[in-house]
């Protein structure tokens, strides 16, 4: 996937060679792209915008939060690469936030803690990404909306729903970033393995909570053989990987600088794709016709200037990834009901 390639242009670009990214982003060549983070001084919002500051897809970067960003867009500021920053806190300040956007990407909200689901998550991150999904329908309407805040398996409709009410819904434009979960399988896998995770792919289909979470290792890249056990393990570490993170944390918060990574990942795509590139393609969690009944599911991707510019089948899965996708159906149909309901349906 083209995320690999990107990702060893991330790791580049952050061991150096920033005088050289200056000259490559000024040149004409490189389109302007205005890229946004709406929760930039949290945990993910910060590692995310210095990654966003390094890569030299991105000329103009606004950093919105409820506070902090002046802080965080003046450190970030300092830093000899071409994205000019700014930084903008609190309501009255996220128009001119939003105002020209490509592209938006959204960790605002509460992390988990030890015990808690990411459903539990609902009832104050829905309110905070119905607030931001309108603002952006008013102020950006044409963005790419990259939505990381949890659970993603609501967020999206709920992004989706507000978008439908505004009439500025476009479906190829909103993903859910299940980045995180294709990273986790690829180290994962390499791990147990005990090969170079150089090269290693993994689909992650589904959505992202949970049994939602379903790595297709049976399509892993190089080819690898995996014993039931193994294919056990491997599926139920990525399922449990961000519950891993949030008890090593141990109530500070969930990932926060993997998820920094993936996002940044996955937003370079997205960036790569309206630029023109061809054959981008990532796993994301989008409107969807794959899985008959579901109306948001996470498959392969292919990225375009448009956005989405195809949603990729399943191919072949084994049996027990078959049985895994039966058993994700109904929790990933009531999360995006919730999300839908949210919007709708008045108390
Ligand atoms: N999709 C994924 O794979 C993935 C991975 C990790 C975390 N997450 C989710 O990302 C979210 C953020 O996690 P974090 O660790 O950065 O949390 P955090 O608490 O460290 O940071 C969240 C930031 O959001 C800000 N915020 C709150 N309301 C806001 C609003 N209305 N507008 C703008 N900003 C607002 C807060 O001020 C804070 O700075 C959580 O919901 C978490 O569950 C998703
Ligand atoms: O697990 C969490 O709550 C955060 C995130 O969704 C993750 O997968 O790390």
């Amino acid at each position: 996937m083209a995320a690999r390639s990107a990702a060893a242009g991330l790791l580049k670009r952050a061991l150096g060679s920033s005088n050289q990214q200056q000259v490559r982003c000024m040149s004409s060549a490189t389109p302007k792209r205005k890229v946004a983070v709406l929760g930039a001084a949290g945990g993910i919002g910060q590692p995310l915008g210095l990654l966003m500051k390094l890569n030299p897809l991105v000329t103009d970067l606004s950093l919105y939060d409820i506070a902090a960003t002046p802080g965080v867009a003046s450190d970030l500021s300092h830093i000899n690469t071409g994205a000019h920053v700014e930084g903008f806190a609190g309501d009255a300040d996220l128009g001119k936030a939003l105002k020209g956007c490509d592209l938006v990407i959204i960790p605002a909200g509460v992390p988990r803690k030890p015990g808690m689901t990411r459903d539990d998550l609902f009832n104050i991150n829905a309110g905070i990404v119905r607030a931001l999904a309108t603002a952006i329908a008013e102020h950006c309407p044409e963005a790419l909306v990259n939505m990381i805040s949890n659970p993603v398996n609501s967020t999206v409709p709920i992004a989706a729903e507000v978008f439908k009410q505004k009439g500025t819904y476009d479906p190829k434009r909103l993903f859910g970033v299940t980045t995180l979960d294709v990273v986790r399988a690829r180290t994962f896998l390499a791990h147990k393995k005990g090969i170079s995770v150089k090269g290693v792919d993994v689909p992650v289909v589904g959505g992202h909570a949970g049994v939602t979470i379903l790595p297709l290792f049976s399509q892993a890249s190089p080819k690898i053989e995996l014993s039931d056990e193994e294919i056990e393990y491997l599926t139920k570490r990525t399922q449990d990987g961000g519950t891993e993170v949030v008890q090593a944390k141990a109530g500070k918060g969930s990932a926060t600088l993997s998820m920094a990574y993936a996002g940044a990942l996955f937003a370079e795509s997205c960036l790569k794709g309206l630029n023109g590139a061809q054959d981008i393609v990532e796993c994301s969690y989008v409107a969807s016709t794959v899985v008959p009944g579901l109306p948001y599911f996470s498959s392969k991707v292919r990225l375009g200037p448009n956005g989405v510019e195809e949603v990729m089948g399943l191919g072949n899965i084994s049996d027990y990834e078959q049985k895994g996708l039966e058993a994700l159906k109904s929790e990933l149909m009531s999360s995006i009901q919730k999300g839908v309901d949210f919007i709708n349906v008045k108390a």
